[in-house]
């Protein structure tokens, strides 16, 4: 379990701070999360970067909570974006654009102009369709697009089949084997200017190998651009280090990031990560409460007030998060299986837990603060949840809950 999260006298706290109190004031779902938990993250890649010149671009993706993102902005962080919409949140929360790398393998004109505009540090282009539009769309604005290109280098990340992304068959990235030949187009275009590579095999990965193995792929690729003129500033070997949910033992931020360093040894470009998971996931978890116990033939369900709604991550992955109680109190103890309210069997939080609850006990599911909130939805017309943040003894609501005129925002009728 994070330091962050721990009991104290029976009752579960973040920090000093008992959950239950946060329940009680905040109602339930609520995502929690710890500003000292976030903040140590980023020190500890800061400090293992120290001496080389680098950007620690937070994926955006993982939680876009603005209080997070403005967390990260006054340390210092740049941002991995994949969409407009990422960009603007960035912006809003005090994020510097000219700290921003700009990933995804569909970026439309209208995000293209945006990210122009604003100033971003650097496209990460993925096709080259891609590379012709940014072209064009730099050339009507009259500007020059920074890029890098992502190459696919073929490297199997051993995680999850739907996030890995650097394999062959996946859809990101160019093509290793005509990186080259890309690269040699892109220097012929006139509106976009060569800074760097990027790479990202795959997120939740808990081997130090598969890492190694892309960036000695991308550094040939990097010797074979130098033979040819094309010189880069800066290597950007994505994100995707994996946390601890159960029994994974993922390496430690410092080993993760002195093996990478190891690997780029007498490289002088300037190193840009693109952490996501690994700095918010066990910064955060999912507050609910137990609203039925209902004892089945052949299990006993706990029908909880959070949802595949509000985490999606068991119903998509089959991932596991802890759960626990928030009290430790003297029930009985049973095999549970944890379920939301939503009209689906794969609506599920946890599977056979062992816990000591009745009717109304609050729950803590651990490990939730990355793509948690962030992959959450309305599903069932289902409100979503609120967030808050706890900064040593204080508690700040950072997303009010959706109350029900929200939910038909933009709607209307028609006769
Ligand atoms: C391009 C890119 N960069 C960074 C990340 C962040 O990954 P993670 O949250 O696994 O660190 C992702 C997601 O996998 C991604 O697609
Ligand atoms: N959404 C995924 C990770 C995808 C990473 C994005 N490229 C998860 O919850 O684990």
């Amino acid at each position: 379990m994070s330091s962050h999260f721990q009991y104290r006298e029976g009752a579960l706290c973040v920090e000093q701070v008992p959950l239950a109190d946060i329940a009680a004031q905040f109602g339930t779902p609520c995502y929690v999360y710890s500003r000292a938990a976030l903040t140590d993250g980023y020190r500890q890649f800061s400090n293992a970067l120290q001496g080389r010149e680098h950007l620690i671009c937070y994926a955006v993706k993982a939680n876009s909570n603005l209080a997070i993102l403005n967390v990260f902005a006054r340390l210092g962080a740049g941002f991995d974006i994949v969409s407009g919409g990422e960009l603007q949140r960035v912006l809003a929360a005090g994020g510097d654009a000219g700290k921003v790398v700009f990933s995804g393998v569909g970026k439309s004109v209208a995000e293209m102009r945006l990210a122009l505009d604003a100033g971003i540090l650097c496209f990460n282009v993925e096709s080259a369709a891609e590379l012709e539009r940014l072209n064009e769309v730099a050339g009507s604005m009259g500007k020059v697009a920074p890029i890098s290109l992502r190459v696919n280098p073929d490297v199997d990340a051993k995680t999850h089949p739907y996030i890995s992304t650097g394999l062959k068959q996946n859809k990101f990235g160019v093509a290793y084997t005509e990186a080259v030949a890309l690269y040699r187009k892109a220097a012929t275009l006139p509106h976009l200017r060569i800074t760097g590579v990027d790479c990202h095999i795959g997120s939740q990965l808990t081997e130090t190998s598969p890492f190694i193995a892309a960036v000695e792929k991308v550094l040939a690729l990097v010797d074979a651009l130098a033979r040819e003129g094309i010189r880069l500033e800066h290597i950007d070997l994505g994100g995707g280090l994996g946390i601890r949910y159960n029994d994974e033992t993922p390496p430690a931020i410092a080993d993760y990031v002195a093996a990478l360093l190891g690997a780029l040894a007498g490289r002088s470009e300037k190193l840009v990560l693109e952490p996501g998971r690994v700095l918010v996931g066990n910064a955060g978890a999912l507050l609910t409460r137990v609203e039925y116990l209902k004892p089945g033939e052949e299990k006993n369900f706990a029908i909880v007030d959070a949802a595949m709604n509000d985490l999606m991550r068991p119903a998509l992955y089959d991932a596991y998060h802890n759960i626990l109680p928030v009290q430790r109190e003297n029930h009985v103890s049973q095999s549970y299986e944890v379920v939301g309210p939503i009209c689906e069997t794969g609506d599920f939080i946890g599977h056979a837990r062992e816990l000591a609850i009745a009717p109304q006990s609050l729950l803590a599911v651990l490990s939730a603060g990355a793509y948690g909130m962030s992959m959450s939805s309305n599903y069932n017309t289902r409100p979503r949840a609120a967030e808050v943040m706890v900064d040593g003894a204080s508690v700040h609501l950072v997303r009010e809950r959706e109350t029900v005129p929200q939910l038909f925002a933009g709607e209307k009728i028609i006769s």
